[in-house]
């Protein structure tokens, strides 16, 4: 008989241990009822922890759907008896979000798009609220509330009604309520839907605290790029599909040269004839970057862009109203995966 003792043990190889991803999404398909077209179709994914994510994608890309499955609110449905798709699955630091919900939701923050702020109440009430709703209480809870109002800055107004608060405070506030159980995973539905400029540039600055100061996860809804720009990588959404998954940087460079826009003086309905002449000019043209229509305006994409706009001015003079070259933004990939404009 062989015994198996500590100092017997195969030595671990710490390179083949993968970590728990923060969030896992495997072949996740919703279909609601009565629609033709899946919300959600076949969607895999990693976010590691520590990461800040974005899901970037237009209206009806499914973004609001995966929100709904991943906060625990809805059960996705693969199929006409309404069951969930056999090879799908979605774990929250490895636990499973259909059949754990109760888990994932001690590990999850949510801030929906809807405010869930009690306006009558205080920062202080509603926070006691949301204590109590996760069983805390007594001094723990008092500390975990003093903590919050402290680390978002709502500290000297925590006796007030709600109501009073500028919307950047009531979403440091939704802030404060979702971290008060302390999760790993933030996640935020939208976070800069009706903020000004300054409360944007505060609601990032708590963010990247969050993240280097409590290691927290986040991973936000958008469909503004500067709010994607900022994020470690993004999942890019459309029509139910995951297009692509990157770093904003390696998304953009992907594109292989600048992004040139050329506005035709005769006004949109000449642009469809400009573009097959500048596409037969000045081609070959990479897969995707082939001149072509988008908004009246015809773009497309070359590794010289002065040089060819300086060519296109003098080929048509007086048929050009404005040109425009440009290193390829987030809007640009989109664009260039999709065929269409966000
Ligand atoms: N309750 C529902 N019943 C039927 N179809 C729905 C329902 N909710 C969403 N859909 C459809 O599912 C698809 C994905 O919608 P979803 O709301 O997830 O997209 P989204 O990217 O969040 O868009 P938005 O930013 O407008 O909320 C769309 O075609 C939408 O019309």
């Amino acid at each position: 008989m062989t015994t198996t003792t500590l100092s017997n043990l195969p030595a671990i190889d710490r390179a083949t241990i993968e970590p728990t991803p923060a969030l896992r999404v495997a072949e996740l398909t919703h279909c609601y009822a009565g629609q033709a077209q899946p919300a959600l179709d076949h969607v895999s994914f990693d976010v590691q922890p520590g990461e800040i994510f974005a899901i970037l994608g237009p209206n009806g890309s499914g973004k609001s759907t995966l929100f709904k499955i991943l906060t625990t609110i809805m059960q996705p449905t693969a199929d006409a008896n309404r069951s969930v798709a056999p090879d799908a699955a979605a774990t929250i630091f490895g636990h499973d979000v259909f059949e754990q919900p109760q888990a994932v939701r001690q590990r999850l923050g949510v801030v929906f798009q809807q405010p869930s702020l009690d306006l009558k109440l205080t920062a202080d009430e509603n926070l006691l609220h949301q204590g109590h709703l996760y069983g805390l209480a007594g001094r723990d809870l008092k500390q975990r509330i003093d903590d919050a109002l402290s680390r978002f800055g709502l500290d000297d107004r925590r006796r007030e009604p709600v109501e009073r608060f500028s919307g950047g405070m009531r979403r440091r506030l939704e802030l404060g309520k979702a971290m008060l159980h302390r999760p790993g995973l933030l996640l935020m539905d939208e976070p800069s839907t009706g903020l000004d400029p300054a409360a944007r540039r505060d609601l990032w600055q708590q963010l990247d605290q969050l993240r280097e100061q409590l290691g927290v996860t986040i991973v936000l809804t958008t469909h503004l790029m500067d709010e994607a720009e900022r994020c470690d990588r993004l999942a890019i959404f459309n029509q139910g599909k995951l297009v692509t998954v990157d770093t904003p940087t390696r998304l953009k460079s992907a594109i292989g040269g600048d992004v040139i826009t050329v506005e035709p003086t005769d006004g949109p309905a000449a642009a469809a004839g400009l573009a097959d002449r500048i596409a037969a000019r000045f081609g070959p043209w990479d897969a995707g970057g082939e001149p072509s229509v988008i908004d009246g305006h015809v773009r497309m994409e070359k590794a010289d862009g002065p040089e060819v706009v300086a060519a296109i001015a003098s080929a048509w003079p007086g048929e050009i109203r404005r040109l425009s070259v440009g290193q390829p933004t987030l809007e640009d990939v989109f664009l260039h995966l999709t065929g269409e404009s966000l």
